[in-house]
């Protein structure tokens, strides 16, 4: 793994994830498309829960950006991953019965066969392009998968050289990486600007302001100024990612403390963000003005934001979210208002990543 981040790490600048847009922007339209036929339907208005169709989305975004023409078999791929994720949450709640993942449980057997259906898939998936790049002299195209065989080709022989079970796992990675923690990004944002409408309207005037209602594109996404500030707000209150993991790999000191090697560490990257003693009595109101000069001076540049982690394993994947969340914000924007249901309950929770309990009710009108 740390030879792959190594090697995808350069890949992904804004640049890189620039090339995904048209695949954001097809999958957005889809979306859009999809509630404008329900709302034609209507009196007006209508309820949905976004945080089914926002990991719809997220899903079908890394399917198209990860395996391009295979996108089809990709689709498949997170589906059984998504139903996983279920599965070993489940499982979770038995671990404290010593090798519980070993019993011949209906779970456990349907978790070992989900995990080789995803690795036949995989294997399928990337012997085919290796085929079309090698028999055909193909390009190796400009998705993820492209990029990650790309970069081993260029490797040769050397160290750096990822084995087809490493790219397997980095595909599995991606799913888990990139698809929940985007979905939850954007429906806390749209859950807290059904909350404050005031918000709701200059995100829209500013979207509407620089792209009026055409498509929007690369330059436009990177002048949103409101929206960013937005953004970063909803990641500070809600990070996707509430905790950093890390294990001790020899004796070491850390804040004036010494720890063996083997223990395992938790950076609760929610409580950072929710410490008033950084960010001030207001701390846990939704303020996107905090961000209005930039996250050095809303910090003090001090390391208390960080909802995409920090250091060597900083997410790679940073620039595609927050492209593709702007993307699918404005594209919104653009055409729908929206404010909360009288059916939502507001209560963050973590599974993995920060989920909304009871889904994200919003009613939507078309503008
Ligand atoms: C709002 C969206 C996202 C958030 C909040 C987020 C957050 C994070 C965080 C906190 C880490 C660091 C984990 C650690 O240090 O232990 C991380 C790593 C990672 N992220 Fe993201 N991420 C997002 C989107 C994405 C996307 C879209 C992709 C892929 C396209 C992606 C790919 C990765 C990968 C591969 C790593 C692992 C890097 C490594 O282990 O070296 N992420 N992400």
């Amino acid at each position: 793994m740390g030879d792959a981040q190594e090697d995808l790490e350069p890949r992904f600048p804004s640049r890189k994830a620039q090339s995904m847009l048209p695949a954001f922007s097809t999958c957005c339209t889809e979306l859009i498309s999809s509630w404008e036929s329900k709302l034609a339907g209507s009196d007006g208005s209508h309820e949905i829960d976004i945080w089914e169709d926002f990991q719809n989305l997220t899903g079908d975004v890394i399917s198209r950006t990860s395996f391009g023409s295979s996108f089809m078999e990709g689709r498949r791929i997170f589906q059984l991953q998504a139903e996983q994720a279920e599965r070993i949450i489940k499982a979770f709640q038995y671990m404290y019965i010593p090798g519980y993942l070993f019993f011949p449980t209906e779970n456990n057997k349907r978790m070992k066969q989900i995990n080789r259906e995803i690795e036949g898939l995989l294997r399928g998936i990337i012997e085919k392009r290796e085929r079309a790049m090698e028999n055909d002299g193909l390009s190796s195209g400009n998705d993820l998968l492209g990029l990650m065989l790309q970069s081993n080709k260029e490797s040769g022989t050397s160290r750096m050289r990822m084995s087809t079970e490493d790219v397997i796992e980095e595909c599995k990675l991606f799913y888990f990486a990139g698809m929940e923690t985007t979905s939850v990004l954007l429906t806390w944002t749209l859950v807290v600007l059904g909350m404050h409408p005031e918000w709701q309207d200059r995100a829209r005037e500013e979207v509407l302001s620089v792209f009026g209602k055409d498509k929007p594109n690369f330059d436009g996404l990177g002048r949103l100024k409101t929206v960013t500030m937005i953004l970063y707000e909803v990641l500070r209150l809600y990070p996707p990612a509430v905790t950093l993991n890390r294990k001790t790999s020899r004796q070491m000191q850390i804040g004036g403390i010494t720890y063996p090697a083997g223990v395992l560490l938790e950076l609760p990257i929610i409580m950072v963000h929710h410490n008033p003693d950084v960010w001030g009595k207001d701390v846990l109101e939704f303020k996107p003005e905090r961000f209005a000069e930039g996250i050095s001076k809303a910090t003090k540049d001090q390391p208390v934001f960080f909802p995409f982690g920090w250091g060597p394993r900083i997410c790679i994947g940073q620039n595609f979210a927050m492209l593709e969340a702007k993307m699918a914000l404005s594209m919104i924007l653009q055409r729908f208002e929206f404010q909360l249901s009288p059916s939502y309950t507001h209560a963050p929770y973590t599974v993995i990543t920060l989920h909304p309990q009871h889904g994200a009710q919003i009613i939507l009108k078309s503008l």
